[in-house]
């Protein structure tokens, strides 16, 4: 079985209005691919359809996780497949504190009958924490409530951690941190890196890609990969904006 994510010409509409209009992209396990490209031109809109948001329709195409095809399954077996989705704007879940969240969302990755253990829990924790340079009373608080953005796109990378998907999708996880944070994400990514994990990051900036270097850049503009490079497509993009790529795609 070849392990990759695979996406073949696949076309998304929300409502009537055509969003994806045909992406090809194939991420084998062990790469992680950048995706940009100018406001407004389906980045998110392709995150979300991985994970079976409803609000999109798909309306062809495909998606194959290790060969098979994950169109026709809910978002909880997308996941039980090993797909994760850092979200853009993390949801703010009152009276279910960040140990209680992970805890069940480790169980529902397990097979029937098989328990997350408290020892299997609580080191995972104990070592993610750390490379999250967090305190553990963190945990302790409801998830995401009253959470700084940063503090949110945080624990979008605890739970990766805990998690231990297969594929992770990053949608501008890097918006809205400092620096310092900037790095502890990073590092918390880069301590996932390898042969088992794939994965698309989203982003607009090259400071991202400093600290996660891509194996491949691609740039989505009008609904379809138009360009695909190593991390230097990146570095231009930044210094010379998106104007060139748009005049080739209609060139
Ligand atoms: N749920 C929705 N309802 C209406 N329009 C939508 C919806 N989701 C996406 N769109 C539209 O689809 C287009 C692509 O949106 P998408 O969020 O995928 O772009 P993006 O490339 O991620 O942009 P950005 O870089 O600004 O995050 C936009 O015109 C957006 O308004």
């Amino acid at each position: 079985m070849t392990h990759q994510l695979e996406i073949r010409n696949l076309h998304a509409t929300v409502g009537d209005q055509p969003i994806l209009k045909g992406i090809n992209l194939t991420v084998p396990r062990g790469e992680l691919h950048a995706i940009m490209g100018p406001n407004g031109n389906g980045k998110s809109t392709l995150a979300k359809v991985i994970v079976g948001d409803p609000e999109y329709t798909v309306t062809e195409g495909e998606i194959l996780v290790d060969g098979q095809n994950i169109l026709e399954m809910e978002p909880d077996e997308r996941a039980r497949l090993g797909v994760f989705l850092a979200f853009q704007y993390p949801v703010e879940i009152p009276g279910v504190t960040i140990a209680n969240f992970l805890r069940l969302a480790m169980q529902a990755r397990k097979a029937e009958g098989e328990e997350v253990s408290f020892t299997e829990f609580y080191g995972k924790l104990q070592s993610a924490l750390k490379t999250l340079e967090w305190d553990e009373s963190i945990v302790e608080r409801y998830l995401n409530a009253g959470f700084s953005g940063g503090e949110k796109k945080r624990n979008e990378i605890l739970q990766m951690l805990m998690l231990e998907p297969n594929y992770i999708i990053m949608d501008e996880t890097d918006s809205g941190l400092d620096v310092d944070a900037l790095k502890i994400v990073s590092k918390g990514v880069n301590s996932m890196r390898g042969e088992n994990l794939g994965g698309l990051i989203i982003t607009h900036y090259q400071r991202l890609l400093d600290y996660i270097v891509p194996d491949k850049v691609h740039i989505i503009l009008d609904g379809k990969v138009v360009q695909t490079g190593g991390p230097e497509l990146a570095k231009k993009m930044d210094t010379e904006g998106y104007d060139w790529v748009k005049e080739l795609a209609t060139a």
